[in-house]
């Protein structure tokens, strides 16, 4: 029988792209399931100074009030001209959590004067699975780029219109699905944790 495996993340489009990760590294005996197939538990305040912290503070409390392993990402933009901010603080950069408008339209005025040569920044995704009784693992992954001057495409979530990756000429919110999953900050932390996953579903 498949282990249950909680996707904890109330961002239903991290959500969508979590899964979808985990569906194409097609690993044998895990059923991801989302926060609405668990009874409610109170929400932990991500208040950690890393991705990882904040990545094992809610990986966590979703296994510690549930009892099944729990898998959780944090994630962000590290922008170098504002020291490597919003970082952990990028879903609420303008005050209200998730408010993509308004963080992008934030991040975009802030930038005004930065020349495009210092205009560099990474996604960092840091993916968490911790499993009661049997350990914590945390894999981080990065995906460099810049900040263009204008939002650009339709796709992803969050800054994915305004960020250009390294060697491309279409931003993120402009890839496909498959085209972000195989270079994204996600995707490669993800993958990173594929050997705890599959080691999870061959222990039980
Ligand atoms: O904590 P959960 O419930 O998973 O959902 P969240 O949206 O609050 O997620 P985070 O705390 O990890 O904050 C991540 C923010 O960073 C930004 N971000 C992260 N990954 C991104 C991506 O792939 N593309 C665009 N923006 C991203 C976006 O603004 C997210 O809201
Ligand atoms: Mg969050």
């Amino acid at each position: 029988m498949a282990v249950r495996l909680l996707v904890a993340s109330r961002n239903a489009k991290k959500l969508a792209e979590l899964r979808r990760v985990l569906d194409a590294e097609g690993i044998v005996g895990i059923e991801p399931i989302g926060l609405d197939e668990v009874p409610d538990f109170p929400e932990e305040p991500e208040d950690g100074a890393t991705f990882a912290e904040n990545a094992l503070i809610k990986a966590r409390s979703g296994a510690r009030a549930t009892g099944v392993p729990c898998l959780a990402d944090d994630s962000g933009l590290a922008v170098d001209a504002l020291n490597g901010m919003p970082g952990v603080l990028s879903a609420r950069w303008a005050g209200r959590h998730g408010d993509d408008a308004a963080n992008n339209a934030l991040l975009l005025a802030q930038l005004t004067d930065v020349p495009d040569a210092r205009r560099g920044a990474a996604f960092v995704s840091a993916c968490a699975l911790v499993v009661p009784g049997g350990g914590e693992t945390v894999e981080e992954g990065r995906w460099s780029g810049s900040v263009l001057r204008e939002p650009r495409g339709k796709g992803g979530f969050g800054y994915d219109p305004l960020f250009l990756p390294e060697g491309s000429d279409r931003a993120a919110a402009e890839l496909t699905s498959a085209e972000k999953d195989a270079a994204s900050h996600r995707g490669r932390a993800l993958r990173a944790l594929a050997p705890a996953l599959r080691a999870l579903a061959e222990r039980a």
